[in-house]
């Protein structure tokens, strides 16, 4: 990386632990290439290269950040992590992410409709096996750890049971997950249907048994308003009560069809935002992912509640949804971030989802938005971190911040690894990791200051399969 530019050129103390302080405290000096977006929207320029960058990591809290020969002086005696020959990056951060779909991916060749009736929903049915969902949860978060994602907002199951799964999993493996039980009582597999009061109900269990237990949170989740009655919707607003800080989540706006069953199940609506806004749920603690159709109507109200969308390009490719009209959201102040929609997306990869954005402004033609690389790590990084209401703890690796991040050391030889010994600058070099990455590229990851690794397989009677216990 011997164009990339040098960041700060100093270390510079803030509040908090200093070189002098006595033991007892973990911190740890890390030296690497760091590339981030600290700004709070994504811009053409907004990256910020620090070649040979000193990070000082105290009890997994960054607490100063500077050119490493001035931190090392500050720090002398502190022990070293060398990560140069890869390249430090914020923990990735994916807001639309279904759990009980990690087996179906690859689906290709239908509608959302469809996808939905052939792929998504038997599999879905296959988690009221306790046992079945304990093993696809760990499969879920091997992905997410293996793609070097390390706060997501997830789509969870349809059974309480498998919900509690993915976060007793989710708990071991020490990400930031947000996620909840999925609700719905019409249109999808009766087996996936509950009742208004059994979705609140149980919806209470899991909020008292989860929410704010360390790093997981809950999200309030009907599917879409296609499955969801009025009751249904109406006891999501009362299950947002529940706890403060509750997290609400669903999808809006992916698929022509979609939309226009929608309008005739709900003629009182608005529009399809209506539908959810007409129960109070869009507010700056929602996340809605696709609105690849929105209205300008929408779009308005969206801004004005705060209220996230969750763009997810290879899921809108792959299904055929549409081009997201990113341009529209960012000018009507709508705060976007990226979602991989696995399994309608086609893997966990936060960096393919940039490059496939990319690749959908630029079909776009004069309505789309020509991305940048910063653009690109914003919208993966530190756009998810604000969308989720965690921008003041992650998303950078800036002083103050939690230590989430991934170390990227493509296998010499690679293609990779060749565009990364001959960048023409920072941006250069972002650009190929956007283009060539991929999750067997990071070989680190860290949750607050300690490194996350997969879980164990599982085999289908529950028990770890005999190759990850010896
Ligand atoms: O891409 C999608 N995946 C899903 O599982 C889903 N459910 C409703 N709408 C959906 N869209
Ligand atoms: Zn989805």
């Amino acid at each position: 990386m011997g164009g990339v530019r040098h960041g700060a050129s100093s270390a510079t103390r803030r509040p908090g632990p200093g070189p002098d302080d006595g033991g007892g405290t973990n911190v740890t000096l890390y030296r690497a290439t760091v590339l981030d977006t600290p700004g709070d929207l994504p811009t053409a320029d907004g990256l910020r290269a620090s070649e040979d960058c000193g990070l000082v990591v105290h009890d997994g809290i960054i607490t100063f950040r500077g050119d490493f020969a001035g931190v090392r002086a500050a720090f002398p005696d502190e022990e070293v992590v060398d990560l140069r020959g890869g390249v430090l990056l914020p923990g990735f951060v994916d807001t639309h992410v279904h759990y009980p779909q990690v087996r179906v991916v690859g689906g290709l060749g239908m509608p959302l409709l469809d996808w939905l009736r052939e792929c998504a929903l038997p599999e879905e049915l296959s988690l009221a096996d306790p046992v079945y969902a304990h093993g696809v949860a760990r499969d879920f978060l091997s992905g997410l750890v293996h793609a070097g994602t390390t706060t997501a907002l997830v789509f969870g199951s349809h059974f309480a049971d498998a919900v509690d799964a993915l976060f007793t999993e989710a708990e071991t493996v020490g990400l930031r997950i947000t996620a909840g039980l999925v609700v719905s009582d019409r249109l999808l597999a009766p087996g996936l249907h509950t009742t208004p009061a059994a979705a609140l109900r149980d919806g209470e269990e899991l909020v008292a048994r989860w929410h704010g237990r360390g790093r997981l949170r809950y999200a309030v989740s009907p599917r879409f308003a296609l499955s969801a009655s009025e009751a249904m919707l109406e006891s999501c607003a009362a299950l947002m009560d529940a706890a403060p800080g509750l997290w609400f989540t669903s999808h809006l706006n992916e698929n022509v069809d979609e939309i226009e069953h929608v309008n005739r199940l709900f003629p009182g609506a608005a529009d399809y935002l209506g539908t959810y806004d007409a129960h109070g749920l869009v507010n700056a603690r929602s996340v809605l992912a696709h609105n690849v159709h929105p209205s300008a109507a929408e779009l308005g109200v969206l801004a004005g509640a705060g209220a996230a969308v969750a763009h997810c390009p290879s899921s809108n490719s792959a299904l055929g949804s549409g081009l997201f009209p990113l341009r529209d959201h960012l000018d009507a102040g709508v705060r976007v971030a990226l979602g991989t929609d696995v399994g309608a997306g086609t893997g966990f990869s936060l960096l393919k989802e940039g490059l496939q954005a990319y690749f959908v402004q630029q079909l776009l033609g004069p309505d789309g938005l020509t991305l940048t690389p910063a653009h690109l790590l914003h919208l993966a990084t530190r756009s998810g971190a604000l969308a989720l209401g965690l921008g003041d703890r992650v998303g950078d690796l800036g002083v103050g911040r939690e230590f989430d991040a991934v170390r990227l050391h493509p296998r010499p030889g690679s293609t990779l690894d060749v565009a990364l010994r001959h960048p023409k600058d920072a941006t250069d070099a972002l650009a190929k990791i956007f283009t060539l990455g991929t999750p067997a590229d990071i070989d680190v990851v860290w949750v607050a200051g300690q490194v996350v690794t997969a879980p164990a397989q599982l085999s289908r009677d529950g028990s770890l399969s005999p190759m990850e216990t010896t």
